[in-house]
């Protein structure tokens, strides 16, 4: 029987890997020498660091699976030196992002006062999250700048010409050394004053100190899932930011189990075995809402699916009861999807399907 070594945290794993081998499950960020030692199979999610030292004391190890989209806490280097196979789960809580961006962006129009199709919104990394984001904001009808030089698609612009055209400027790419400071002092300057930064990809992708600076003066807002240094954040981030969650813009029940599932897909196929039941079936029943007018839909549906604001006060609150950002991210009330919601109405149901699709 294989050796299955899980994160204490990830959805599903007891029912779909334990038929494949002997389960055991680690707690916090990173597993014992001694769990470590016997794993052929190592499922793990953002925060555990697979790296030469953990690799070290995993000699039997196989198979490593991150149930996440972002890969930066694998050094895929020296896992593919010692010839193990890796696999990711991409584009698995792209949903939960984009809806969470979403949530930011409307709460934050309405907020300041401003009307949907006077707001400019740039996109930096149009990939999974960022294409979908992009549909979404086109079905409201918000102009929408896309930057993504390695894609290179025809009417994308750089970030030097976004910069100072975009109300909101929201970040979609991969963290690790290409991506690191991309937004410093210079691109915050080149913003228009007033506008929103919205991070919800990487905290390693904004400066932290140009980023203080940029709020400190106040030219700016800022919207962070994401911090520089994870789990001990920057604190004066509580006084300057707008809005903070802590890294849980993923956290949807679909966008956790289906990271579950993409694994054992993976691990199915490399054991040379049919996966069991479909991914569908691992989800609980959808939430239906009555709905008319697309416009209060979209507020109403969206703010009862994810309100960032209610996150953040969360967050806040939970800091001040002195738990720590682990702590409150294991506890996280998972959320569902927008696309997980039936709608009442034919006519919004098929605009708000075409919303949430992808
Ligand atoms: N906060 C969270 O909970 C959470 C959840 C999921 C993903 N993420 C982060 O979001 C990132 C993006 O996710 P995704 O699913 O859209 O990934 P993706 O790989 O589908 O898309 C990333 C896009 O960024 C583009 N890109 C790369 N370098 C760029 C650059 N310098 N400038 C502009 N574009 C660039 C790529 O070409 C690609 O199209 C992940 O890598 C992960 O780090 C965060
Ligand atoms: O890259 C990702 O998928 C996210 O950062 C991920 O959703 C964070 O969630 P966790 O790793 O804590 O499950």
């Amino acid at each position: 029987m294989l050796n299955i070594l899980a994160d204490g945290l990830m959805p599903l794993v007891d029912d779909l890997f334990a038929p494949l081998g002997t389960l055991q499950r680690f707690e916090g960020r990173q597993p014992t020498p001694a769990q470590l030692a016997q794993a052929e199979v190592l499922l793990v999610r953002s925060v555990t660091q697979v790296d030469a030292a953990l690799l070290t004391q995993a000699p039997k190890l196989r198979f490593i699976g991150s149930a996440t989209i972002g890969t930066d806490h694998l050094d895929i280097k020296a896992i593919e030196e010692k010839g193990l196979f890796w696999t990711a789960a991409p584009g698995c809580n792209a949903d939960a992002v984009a809806d969470y961006v979403l949530s930011a962006v409307l709460n934050w129009q309405t907020m300041t006062g401003r009307d949907l199709p006077a707001l400019t919104v740039g996109i930096v990394g149009v990939g999974n999250i960022g294409s979908r984001l992009s549909r979404r904001l086109n079905v409201l009808g918000v102009k929408v700048l896309c930057c993504d030089p390695p894609k290179g698609e025809p009417g994308f612009i750089t970030l030097a010409q976004m910069l100072p055209q975009v109300d909101v400027l929201t970040l979609h790419v991969p963290g690790g050394q290409g991506t690191r400071h991309m937004i410093g002092a210079t691109e915050l300057a080149a913003m228009k004053p007033g506008a929103l930064l919205i991070n919800s990809c990487r905290g390693s992708v904004v400066d932290n100190a140009a980023l203080l600076a940029w709020l400190e003066a106040g030219a700016g807002q800022a919207v962070l899932d994401v911090f520089a240094t994870e789990p001990d954040f920057d604190r004066r981030l509580l006084d300057l930011g707008l809005w903070l969650t802590p890294h849980i813009a993923g956290h949807s029940i679909e966008g956790k189990r289906r990271g579950t599932w993409m694994l054992y897909e993976a691990l199915c196929q490399k054991l040379g075995q049919v996966p069991q039941g479909r991914f569908e079936d691992q989800l609980p029943r959808a939430p239906v809402e009555s709905i008319s007018g697309i416009e209060l839909a979209v507020r109403r549906l969206g703010n009862l699916v994810f309100d960032i604001r209610d996150d953040d006060a969360w967050f806040r609150a939970g800091l001040k009861a002195g738990r720590t950002f682990d702590e409150l991210r294991r506890s996280y009330p998972k959320r569902r999807e927008w696309g997980s919601l039936k709608a009442g109405s034919l006519e919004d149901g098929a605009r708000l399907w075409d919303l949430a699709s992808h």
